[in-house]
């Protein structure tokens, strides 16, 4: 297929107001789409299916699935996209420092009594759009981010959702299970050292040191590689890879139960971050910082890849593996608008104004592809 088949396809899909998710994982040149038959709304809540799953923070709200059988898959390979014509970014007004100031200070209060130790704390910017095409604005998405989940998700009973998330929830091939623990926050700047402070390094070890502890009931061995410094756009932050070996007993909902929402985007204890973040954030956070992705797919591999050993070759072995991204540095489009949503984490060393200018900085990822 062409990339301009396939996405006239996509067009066409949209047009036809049916279901269907577009994304490349990271580095990656492979982009894959999915497109339901119909507008049916399928969700899950075991994760036993085989689909695209798109699941909201709070998983007490239903998670969407494409199911694999009810939808025509495509793929290409594409370095670059064509845009159909230039574009220049536009800035956002960022309104709302003075709400976003009070809630974190509300969250450093609440830290500091003891209730908490790490809190995830977020708000909606909203931006009129000039060009509000979504298929047009996961090109620029694709070219612009290629370290990262870039992703278009639309159901007509649900919504529009665009991204492009440097944060991996986990990924399980058979038993084997990855999972990153990502956070911390600075500017991106060309040439200039990176230094990090206690508060970042605290506040990323408190995702690691949580992940890890939730694993254990579910792997057998875990191995915990040392920290570094990533880049995510015009951000970097502070990562740690975590590997294991799952429990065969272990089922993939009981995983997802152990991991999500992490402390990276919830915060620490889970059930009481969870708590502070629906009571006083002032709106829904949807579906973002919930997860999506591919469930349950199966790959088949040859067991010997030595080519003299071609009988071997027969015997191909079927394997399930998903991966899941967390839904960070996204956007929802509705009614002409990008409501563009944006958290950081805060711990009992926070200063609130920084916090603000972190959610500013992390607005850019998404203002950059809008027009
Ligand atoms: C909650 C967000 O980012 C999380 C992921 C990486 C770094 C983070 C931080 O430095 O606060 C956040 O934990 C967001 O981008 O909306």
């Amino acid at each position: 297929m062409t990339q301009d088949s396939f996405f006239e396809t996509l067009e066409l899909q949209y047009k036809n107001n049916l279901p269907f998710v577009v994304y490349s994982r990271p580095i990656n040149s492979v982009i894959k789409c999915w497109l339901q038959e119909d507008d049916a709304l399928h969700t899950t809540s075991d994760f036993n299916e085989s689909g695209f799953v798109f699941s909201p923070f709070d998983l007490n709200n239903k998670s969407i699935l494409l199911p694999e059988t009810h939808c025509q898959h495509f793929t290409i390979d594409a370095l670059d996209i064509d845009l159909d014509d230039e574009f220049t970014s536009s800035s956002i007004e960022n309104n709302g420092e003075e709400a976003h100031i009070h809630l974190v200070e509300k969250g450093i209060d609440t830290i500091k009594n003891g209730l908490l130790e790490k809190v995830v704390l977020s708000r909606k910017v909203e931006k009129s759009l000039v060009d509000s095409n979504p298929i047009t604005i996961f090109k620029r998405l694709f070219n612009t981010y290629k370290n990262a989940m870039v992703y278009c998700w639309y159901h007509p009973k649900v919504g529009l959702w665009l991204g492009a998330t440097p944060e991996l929830l986990f990924k399980v091939e058979s038993r084997r299970l990855t999972t990153i623990s990502l956070a911390g926050t600075q500017s991106y700047a060309e040439n200039s050292e990176v230094s990090w402070t206690t508060k970042e390094y605290e506040e990323q070890q408190i995702v690691t040191d949580y992940i890890t502890k939730q694993i254990e009931p579910h792997a057998d061995v875990i191995k915990v590689s040392e920290v570094e410094t990533v880049r995510a756009g015009n951000l970097l932050h502070l990562k740690t890879y975590i590997h294991s070996q799952i429990k065969p007993e272990s089922s993939l909902s009981s995983i997802i139960e152990a991991l999500h929402p992490t402390p990276a985007v919830c915060g620490f204890p889970k059930e009481a971050s969870k708590h502070f973040i629906l009571k006083n954030e002032s709106y829904n956070r949807e579906y973002y910082t919930g997860f999506l992705g591919e469930l349950n797919l199966k790959v088949s591999k040859t067991r010997n890849t030595n080519r003299r050993n071609v009988e071997n070759n027969a015997y191909a072995v079927v394997k399930k593996h998903s991966n899941f991204y967390v839904n960070l540095r996204c956007m929802q489009l509705k009614n002409g608008k990008a409501l563009i949503y944006v958290g950081g984490g805060i711990t009992k060393d926070s200063i609130s104004q920084n916090e603000w200018e972190e959610t500013v900085n992390k607005t850019k990822t998404i203002a950059n592809v809008l027009s």
